[in-house]
């Protein structure tokens, strides 16, 4: 695991020395939107307009925050639009590669072997952290977007007039709702995870810990009366959530010392998770094998043996009963 300093890779694990054993994600920093006209969207450069076969996604399977852009893409039925390239699930010295593996898939846009080779062509004395997922422009040979939250925006409604499916999973009346929703769960679950499981200190991972299984505590209330978290249809809020859900007893529990309950313990979670994972196109894009080989196998801190567990046992497909809520 490394990160790029003036266009130089370096070989370099998070510091969470400086800030008292706290894992403090970076801001992405290229954030320019695809937009229908061309024009700049709420961040970044005008000129990256919605046309088909002119961009291309790099992710991993196995980031919960790449998985939401490819749910996104399949939701939208964007896979012949937007192609994708799918890295190695081992990120090592070299950080993410495209070295085949089962799952994975080269890059056949900039022929490169590592991903900081992308980041380094489009900003060549780019530093910073090389994350998927990336959104790459063909034509100008750069990179649109490497925050996962605003190209899920893109996808959802940006490519409606050159042949998107229908669908609109941030409309107008809910969106108040959706956005305060998807801040207390990013902070205290999405990446609410990565704060637990990357500390260390004591006081950073219970500061964590802690306030992640409040919020679980109460969508599994909000989620007695109503079959999705702002009601009856599936928005954004609940893409964001799912992407966490699904790693969370296989990985979460386990590697990151999230272990207060597990899913399968909160019913109406356990039963909201598989309703989404059964809705169309959506268990294809959940690789639990890049999953669980992909922490397990690359955060060597937590982990230095890289053995793999077998378990837990857990079955997405059966019933969840949900129907009944509307
Ligand atoms: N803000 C980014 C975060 C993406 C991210 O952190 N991805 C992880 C994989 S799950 C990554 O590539 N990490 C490599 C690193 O931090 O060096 C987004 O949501 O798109």
């Amino acid at each position: 695991m490394g990160l790029l300093q003036d266009g130089k890779w370096v070989d370099k694990w998070y510091d969470t020395k400086s800030s008292g054993g706290r894992f403090k994600r970076k801001d992405a920093q290229f954030r320019n939107w695809i937009t229908p006209d061309g024009s700049a969207g709420p961040s970044g450069k005008a000129g990256f307009k919605a046309e088909p076969d002119r961009y291309h996604l790099y992710v991993s399977l196995a980031c919960p925050w790449a998985h939401r852009t490819l749910i996104f893409r399949a939701l939208k039925g964007l896979e012949e639009m937007i192609p994708i390239s799918v890295v190695h699930w081992h990120m090592a010295q070299d950080g993410w590669t495209f070295h085949p593996v089962d799952g994975a898939m080269p890059d056949t846009v900039n022929g490169a072997e590592f991903l900081h080779q992308i980041y380094t062509t489009a900003q060549a004395d780019y530093s910073g952290r090389v994350t998927v997922p990336v959104l790459w422009d063909k034509k100008t040979s750069t990179i649109v977007s490497n925050e996962s939250s605003e190209i899920i925006r893109m996808f959802n409604s940006a490519f409606d007039g050159v042949g998107a499916k229908g669908g609109d999973f941030h409309p107008a009346p809910l969106r108040d709702e959706i956005d305060a929703l998807n801040d207390r769960i990013y902070d205290t679950v999405n990446n609410g995870v990565y704060k637990a499981g990357f500390a260390t200190t004591q006081d950073a991972y219970e500061e964590a810990v802690v306030p992640l299984f409040e919020t679980l505590d109460g969508l599994e209330e909000r989620l007695a009366t109503q079959r999705y978290l702002t009601g009856t249809t599936i928005t954004e809020a609940d893409w964001r959530l799912f992407t966490t859900l699904v790693r969370f007893d296989p990985v979460y529990v386990g590697h990151f010392k999230c272990n207060l309950r597990r899913i399968v313990d909160y019913p109406n979670l356990w039963g909201y998770l598989r309703d989404l994972y059964q809705q169309t196109g959506i268990a294809a894009t959940v690789n639990m094998t890049h999953i669980k080989n992909h922490y397990y196998g690359s955060h060597e801190t937590i982990n230095p043996s890289g053995v793999v567990p077998k378990g837990p046992v857990i079955d997405f497909d059966t019933p969840h009963d949900r129907a009944a809520l509307g």
